[in-house]
This record gives structure tokens, C-alpha cells and sequence, in this order.
């Protein structure tokens, strides 16, 4: 098993290799293989059974959940896009719809501007990598992580992304929470766990932020797949 030192250091080239690759896709191609990950996600998990669902705003060649956030919004599930309201803390989701006003946030990236705060019980997570075990790697701030780590019940998690980013491992570290469920454009593959760490108790993480509750997913909620 590596040091930290060293695996923090191969996913930080590992993370720039797989954006690069993403990026250098033809943008019709992109857009083909982004087309059957999003119909592999609406065949198995079915995101409309949730009252509020975390999507993301499309950067750096990420799948673009615009569409299926319109259609969610349609059928009455509401949508709620991350914003880093503070460093090295958990995300914020704040409501979004097709006619919100928006502004920028990290990186650039657009959030809404002034609508409410929600708590969705269930994430879409863009990847950048990910592994066999469900394990994702991300742009490198940990806000995925520490969003997790600061909710019970946990949100439901599913990695959205590219096959590209397949990886054997990313070399876990305690820090690191699975997805519940991975999907590319070649299907979706759920990872049930023996012990369902998303009911614990207390969440075992290095800041101070009061656990979240979730009262729309209890402790016998089904969870998202179909
Ligand atoms: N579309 C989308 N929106 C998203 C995310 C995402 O992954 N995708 N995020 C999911 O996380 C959050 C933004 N993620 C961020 C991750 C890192 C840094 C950042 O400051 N990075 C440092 C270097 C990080 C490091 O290696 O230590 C930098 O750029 O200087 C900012 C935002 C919220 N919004
Ligand atoms: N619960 C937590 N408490 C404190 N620090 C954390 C927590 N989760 C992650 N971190 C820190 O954040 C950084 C995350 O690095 P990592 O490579 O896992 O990011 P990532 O999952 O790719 O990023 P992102 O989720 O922003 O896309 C590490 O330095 C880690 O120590």
C-alpha cells in the first residue's frame, strides 16, 4: 500500500491525464457516449421518487445533466446545484430552475444566485475517475467527501461520468466515501454494502459541521435504483 504522500500525488497526475483525455474527445463524440450515460441513469435509478435531487452544473467536459434536470423539475422533483459557501467544508445546494438568476462561484462555475438552500436525499456526483469499487475521484477539493460525511442519513450517491475514467483503484483512503452506484455510458453497476454506512450514528470527520438529518430517507428508505 502506497503512502498518502505518494497517492496524493499520482491522482493529482492521474486526475489531469483523464480531464485531458475528456476534454480532447471530439465534442460530437463527447456528446454521444454523455447521450447513453444519461439513458443508462434514467433506465436504472429512478432520481423522480426523491422530493430534491443534487445535479451539477456541466464544467470541464462533465456530462451535461441539464436535460434530466428539466425533466425532473417537470415531473415535481426539485433540483439543487453544490456551491462552495466556505474552504475545506461541505457544499451548499442551492434550488435551481431553468429561469433562475445566476452567478459565479469557485472555479467559475455557475450557481444559482438567491434561491433557497435545499437538502437533496440523493446526489448525482460528477466523476472525473473511478474505481471498481465505487470509489471516485473527483477535482481534488474533497467537497464531494465532506458533503457525505456530514449527512445522516447519508444522501444516495451515483457517480455519473465517462468509461474513460475506469481505474482498478484509486487507493482509498479514510477520507474517501464510496458512490452507491457508478454510471457510464456502458451501464450502471450498483455497490450495495454489507454494513450501510450512510446510517451511521455520528459522522467520523476531521471538522465541525452538525450532521444534517434527512427526514425523506429513513432508515428502511429503498434507495434509488429501479
Ligand atoms: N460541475 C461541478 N460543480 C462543482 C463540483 C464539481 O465537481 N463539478 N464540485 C465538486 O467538488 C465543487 C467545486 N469543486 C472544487 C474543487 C476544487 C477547488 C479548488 O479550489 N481547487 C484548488 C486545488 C485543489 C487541490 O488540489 O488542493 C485550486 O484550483 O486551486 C474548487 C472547487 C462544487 N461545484
Ligand atoms: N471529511 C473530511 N474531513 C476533512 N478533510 C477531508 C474530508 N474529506 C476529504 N478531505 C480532504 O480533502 C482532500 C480531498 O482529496 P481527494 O483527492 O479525495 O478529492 P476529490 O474527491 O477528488 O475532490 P472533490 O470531491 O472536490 O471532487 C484531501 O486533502 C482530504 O484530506
Amino acid at each position: 500500500m502506497p503512502a498518502r504522500a505518494e497517492i496524493m500525488g499520482w491522482r493529482r497526475e492521474t486526475r489531469s491525464r483523464l480531464i485531458e483525455a475528456r476534454l480532447a474527445l471530439p465534442v460530437d463524440e463527447r456528446a454521444r457516449r454523455a447521450a447513453r450515460a444519461l439513458a443508462a441513469l434514467a433506465d436504472a435509478v429512478d432520481l423522480a421518487r426523491f422530493a430534491t435531487v443534487g445535479l451539477y452544473w456541466p464544467f470541464r467536459g462533465e456530462i451535461d445533466p441539464r436535460p434530466l434536470a428539466r425533466s425532473l423539475i417537470e415531473s415535481g422533483t426539485r433540483v439543487g446545484l453544490p456551491v462552495v459557501v466556505e474552504r475545506n467544508a461541505p457544499v451548499a445546494f442551492r434550488e435551481w430552475a431553468p429561469d433562475v438568476p445566476m452567478t459565479r462561484g469557485v472555479w467559475n462555475i455557475p450557481i444559482p444566485d438567491g434561491t433557497p438552500t435545499v437538502h437533496p436525499a440523493c446526489l448525482v456526483v460528477p466523476l472525473v475517475g473511478f474505481d471498481a469499487m465505487g470509489y471516485r475521484l473527483g477535482y481534488g477539493g474533497g467537497y464531494y467527501d465532506r458533503t457525505l460525511a456530514a449527512r445522516r442519513p447519508r444522501p444516495w450517491a451515483i457517480g455519473l461520468g465517462l468509461d474513460l475514467g475506469r481505474l482498478d483503484t484509486i487507493h482509498p483512503l479514510d477520507h474517501d466515501v464510496p458512490m452507491d452506484g457508478i454510471v457510464t455510458e456502458s451501464g450502471a453497476v450498483r455497490h450495495d454494502r454489507a454494513v450501510p454506512d450512510r446510517l451511521e450514528a455520528e459522522p467520523e470527520v476531521g471538522f465541525a459541521s452538525p450532521a444534517c438529518l434527512l427526514p425523506e430517507v429513513g432508515l428502511d428508505d429503498p434507495g434509488p435504483w429501479r
